[in-house]
C-alpha cells in the first residue's frame, strides 16, 4: 500500500512519521541496552542479564540455563528473542531479549561478537520514572550482590614484591575457598553475635556514612595467643559478608608511596588483612620520625649512615624496608584510604602490648577483637563440629568435668581440634581424652600459677563467680575507648614518655 501512495523518497519519512504517531498513541516506551555501546561493553546489560538470572519476581516459560567451571549453582537467563514479565514495587515491565546476526560491512577496531544482542526494556509510560531511576538502580545492585555470591571470592596477595604482572597489576589473586564460617568457628556466641551485627551494620550503612561524613570504612584489630581463630575469624568475615580478601604482607613492601599504590589498586567491598603487625615490620616512631622530617636532620642519625638519602614522601630513609608507622596509618586513615569505599581493615597480633599506642588509639581500630582461649561454649560448638556431638549426646556427668577443667586448662581451640581430630573415629574416646588433657593442661597451669605471680588479667585463668565472668565478657569485645585497652594503652604511653627521651629511641621496634 505504501509503495503505492507514495513515491520511494517519501516512503521513508513517512514510516518515520507513522512510527511516530503509533508511539504517540502507544502507552508504552522502550528502552535499548545493548551489549556493546560504541566501543565499550555496556555495564548496564550485563548487570540486567545477571539480575534475569535471579529467580524471584521472574515468570517466564523459555529459560536458558547456564552453569559455569567451578560454579556451584545453576543460572538462567533469557533465551535469544524471549520475553519475561518482572514486576516492581507494582510495576509491570517486559524485558525481551533481542539477537541478531550482525552486520559484516561494519567497521571496527576490535572483533566484536558474531551477533548483536541487547536487551528491550518496555514500561508504561506513566512508569517512566520509577523506571528508570529506582528500578534500573535496583538491577544494578541486585546484580552486584548476585556476582558477589555466585563468583568465588579472591584472596589477593603482594607476595611478588613490588614487581607487577603482566597487566600491571600489583596484587595476585587466586580463588578463595576457605571454609571457615561465622557457624563454625569456636567463640563466645554473644560475642559471635556482636561481631556479626557490627558487620552487618557496616555493610548496610552506605547512607549512615554518608549522613555523618565518616569514610566507608571500619577497622578490626584481632589479638590474642597463636591458634586461637584469629585467621579462621578472617575468612568467617569475608564469606559472611562475600568480601576479597587483600592479605598485605607489609614484608613485600619498601616505600610508603609503594603501600598506597597498593591501596589505591584495591576493590571496595574488600577486607585489607595485615596479619601479626607487632612482627611483619620494624617501625619507626610517628612522633619521632615527624621530628626528623621536619628538623630537617633526618641523615644525621647514626642508623642512616650507610642507606640512601631520603627521597621522595618523609619517612623513607632508613633503607630496605622504610614503611613507618606514618605511612600505614596513612593507609588506614588518611585521605587515600577513601578511595573506593566500603573497607574493612584488619590487623591481627599475637602480642597486643607490643603495638605502639599510635594504632591502639580509639578510632583508629574501631573494635578491638580478643581471641581468647577456648571457654566452654567455644568447646561446644567444637564438639559439634568435629563429633557432631550436640550438647545432650554428651554425657551429662563428663559435660559438667569438662566444664569445670576448660577455663584452667587454657587451651586454644586449636589445640582442642587437634585432640578431637586424631579420635574422630572414636567419639566418646575423643570425648573422654580431651577431658583428660584439659585435666592435664589445668593441673600445669595451676602450678606455674603458683610459681609466677597468679596473673589475673591473663585471659580466662581464673573465672568463678558471675562478676568475673561478666567482666570477661566486656573485655572480650569492647569498643577500644573503654575497658582494659585503654589501660593497656595508658600504661603504653606512659612508657613511651618516659622513653621518649633517649637519643636512641628514635627507631620504635613494635
Ligand atoms: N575459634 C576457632 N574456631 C574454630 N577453629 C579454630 C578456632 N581457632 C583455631 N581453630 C583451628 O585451628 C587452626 C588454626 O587457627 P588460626 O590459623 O585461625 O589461628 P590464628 O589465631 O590465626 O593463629 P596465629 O596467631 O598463629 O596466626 C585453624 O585451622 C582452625 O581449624
Ligand atoms: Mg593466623
Amino acid at each position: 500500500l505504501l509503495t503505492a501512495v507514495f513515491p520511494p523518497e517519501l516512503r521513508y519519512v513517512t514510516l518515520k512519521f507513522i512510527h511516530r504517531i503509533c508511539n504517540w498513541f502507544s502507552a508504552y516506551c522502550y528502552y535499548d541496552i545493548t551489549e556493546i555501546d560504541g566501543v565499550n561493553t555496556n555495564e548496564l546489560y550485563n548487570a540486567v542479564q545477571l539480575y534475569l538470572s535471579s529467580s524471584a519476581s521472574i515468570t517466564g516459560n523459555r529459560l536458558s540455563l547456564t552453569r559455569g567451571l567451578n560454579s556451584s549453582n545453576i543460572t538462567f537467563g533469557l533465551s535469544n528473542n524471549d520475553s519475561l514479565i518482572d514486576t516492581f514495587n507494582g510495576v509491570k515491565v517486559l524485558w525481551e531479549h533481542i539477537v541478531t546476526p550482525r552486520n559484516s560491512q561494519t567497521f571496527s577496531w576490535r572483533p566484536l561478537p558474531e551477533e548483536k544482542r541487547g536487551f528491550i526494556l518496555r514500561a508504561k509510560k506513566k512508569d517512566k520514572g520509577i523506571v528508570l531511576t529506582s528500578y534500573l538502580d535496583f538491577v544494578m545492585e541486585k546484580a552486584n550482590e548476585i556476582r558477589r555470591k555466585n563468583q568465588d571470592r579472591l584472596l589477593y596477595t603482594n607476595s611478588r614484591g613490588g614487581s607487577l604482572d603482566s597487566r600491571g597489576r600489583p596484587w595476585e589473586s587466586v580463588p578463595f575457598k576457605h571454609p571457615s564460617t561465622f557457624a563454625t568457628l569456636a567463640m563466645d556466641p554473644e560475642k559471635k553475635a556482636e561481631i556479626m551485627v557490627d558487620l552487618l551494620d557496616f555493610a548496610s550503612g552506605e547512607s549512615f556514612y554518608q549522613r555523618t561524613g565518616r569514610a566507608w570504612k571500619r577497622g578490626y584489630l584481632l589479638y590474642g595467643p597463636p591458634g586461637t581463630g584469629k585467621s579462621s575469624m578472617i575468612a568467617a568475615m569475608a564469606n559472611y559478608l562475600g568480601y576479597d580478601i587483600y592479605d598485605l604482607e607489609l614484608t613485600e613492601v619498601h616505600t610508603n608511596s609503594e603501600l598506597r599504590k597498593l591501596l589505591m589498586k584495591t576493590s571496595s567491598k574488600s577486607i585489607i588483612v595485615i596479619e601479626d603487625i607487632d612482627c611483619s615490620i620494624n617501625l619507626t616512631n610517628r612522633k619521632n620520625n615527624n621530628n626528623s622530617c621536619s628538623g630537617g636532620s633526618s641523615n644525621n642519625n647514626s642508623y642512616n649512615v650507610s642507606s640512601p638519602p631520603a627521597q621522595g614522601s618523609g619517612g623513607e630513609e632508613n633503607g630496605g624496608n622504610t614503611i613507618t608507622l606514618s605511612g600505614l596509618l596513612n593507609f588506614t586513615d588518611g585521605l587515600w584510604s577513601c578511595c573506593g569505599s566500603e573497607r574493612i581493615f584488619v590487623f591481627t597480633t599475637n602480642h597486643i602490648e607490643k603495638l605502639d599506642p599510635a594504632l591502639l588509639r580509639s578510632g583508629r581500630m574501631d573494635m578491638h577483637i580478643h581471641m581468647s582461649y577456648s571457654s566452654f561454649a567455644a568447646l561446644k560448638i567444637l564438639l559439634k563440629n568435629y563429633l557432631g556431638y550436640d550438647e545432650d549426646d554428651v554425657e551429662k556427668k563428663i559435660l559438667e568435668q569438662l566444664e569445670d577443667v576448660i577455663e584452667k586448662a587454657e587451651m586454644t581451640p586449636a589445640d582442642i581440634s587437634e585432640v578431637l581430630i586424631k579420635n574422630r573415629r572414636n567419639k566418646d574416646k575423643a570425648v573422654l581424652e580431651l577431658l583428660e588433657t584439659l585435666r592435664i593442661r589445668g593441673e600445669r597451669n595451676h602450678h606455674h600459677h603458683h610459681h609466677h605471680h597468679n596473673n589475673s588479667n591473663n585471659n580466662n585463668a581464673v573465672k568463678s563467680s558471675v562478676e568475673d565472668e561478666e567482666q570477661e565478657k566486656r573485655a572480650l569485645v569492647e569498643s577500644p575507648k573503654e575497658g582494659v585497652d585503654d589501660q593497656l594503652l595508658e600504661a603504653k604511653c606512659d612508657m613511651e614518655e618516659k622513653g621518649g627521651h633517649d637519643a636512641n629511641d628514635d627507631e620504635k621496634v613494635l
